[in-house]
């Protein structure tokens, strides 16, 4: 079982929800990635989200874009990002997840990624831009080595590709709670819990839903239906003010309202 299927069954277990962090990889350098994934995941960061930073990050709001600059300027590669991630995996066990978009992975090699992610302690893998319907060979690779290959579902996926993602979905689905692009927003929509619970009906494993969150409120109401709770864009903000120790404080504190958001806890 993947470390991403045994902490949903653990959580599962307990009765409670996943709290699935984001942040970008290489911001505002490695160093600190390689400090702050052991901090996420001891301050209630079930799973953990790395972003590739990415010229072109279609999918990403402003936060996130200005993050993956940070990270880009700091001279962040693919390849420094596995070693941080083999690094860390000697002090903790927390699901490691890459998020990022299809250009780098291919222009690494499909099959030589699968196996060096693997290989450094990597867990899944979220690829934006890869339908499921063209996703049959990085899959293929994937599956070879053991990564789960996430797959995002929106509130315009139609049945089709609701069917195909059930068919080969590993790890979690992601619900992606409205259309556009990453970001906090003030409220997040009300029929999110009756479509989560839709999809839920036809996938055969959890359903984590981003996009917006940014309370421990939200979190938790988003909890009553989902699996997993996605928070990215209001911790990544911080790393535009705060560095250090401060910002490891305010990351500290937010990642622990947001898991008693999710579980419920006063
Ligand atoms: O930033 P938000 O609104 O909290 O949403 C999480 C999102 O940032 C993270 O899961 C993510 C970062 N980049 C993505 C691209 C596509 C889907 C999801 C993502």
């Amino acid at each position: 079982m993947s470390r991403i299927a045994g902490k949903f069954a653990d959580l599962k277990k307990r009765s409670e929800k996943a709290l699935v962090t984001f942040i970008t990889a290489g911001d505002p350098d490695l160093a600190a990635t390689e400090e702050l994934i052991p901090l996420l995941a001891g301050s209630g960061a079930d799973i953990i989200e790395l972003g590739v930073p990415f010229s072109d990050p279609m999918a990403d709001g402003p936060t996130i874009q200005l993050s993956s600059e940070r990270a880009l300027a700091a001279g962040t590669t693919l390849p420094k990002i596995l070693a941080t991630v083999k690094k860390v995996r000697s002090r903790s066990e927390v699901p490691l997840i890459l998020m990022g978009y299809y250009n780098p992975i291919l222009s690494y090699g499909l099959e030589a990624f699968a196996a060096d992610a693997a290989a450094a302690g990597v867990d899944g893998v979220l690829l934006v831009d890869l339908p499921p319907e063209e996703a049959g060979e990085f899959k293929a690779a994937a599956d070879r080595h053991g990564l789960d290959l996430i797959f995002l579902l929106t509130p315009t996926s139609d049945e089709a590709r609701i069917r195909t993602v059930a068919r080969r979905a590993r790890g979690f689905v992601y619900y992606v709670s409205v259309t556009g692009v990453t970001g906090v927003r003030s409220s997040v929509e009300g029929s999110v819990a009756t479509r989560v619970a839709a999809v839920k009906e036809k996938v055969p494993v959890p359903v984590a839903v981003g996009f917006g969150i940014s309370t421990p409120e939200q979190a938790a109401a988003i909890a009553e239906t989902a699996d997993g709770v996605v928070v990215g864009s209001a911790l990544v903000k911080l790393f535009e003010t705060k560095q250090g120790a401060e910002l490891r404080q305010e990351l500290a504190r937010f990642v622990s309202a947001l898991k008693r958001g999710v579980t419920g806890a006063p």
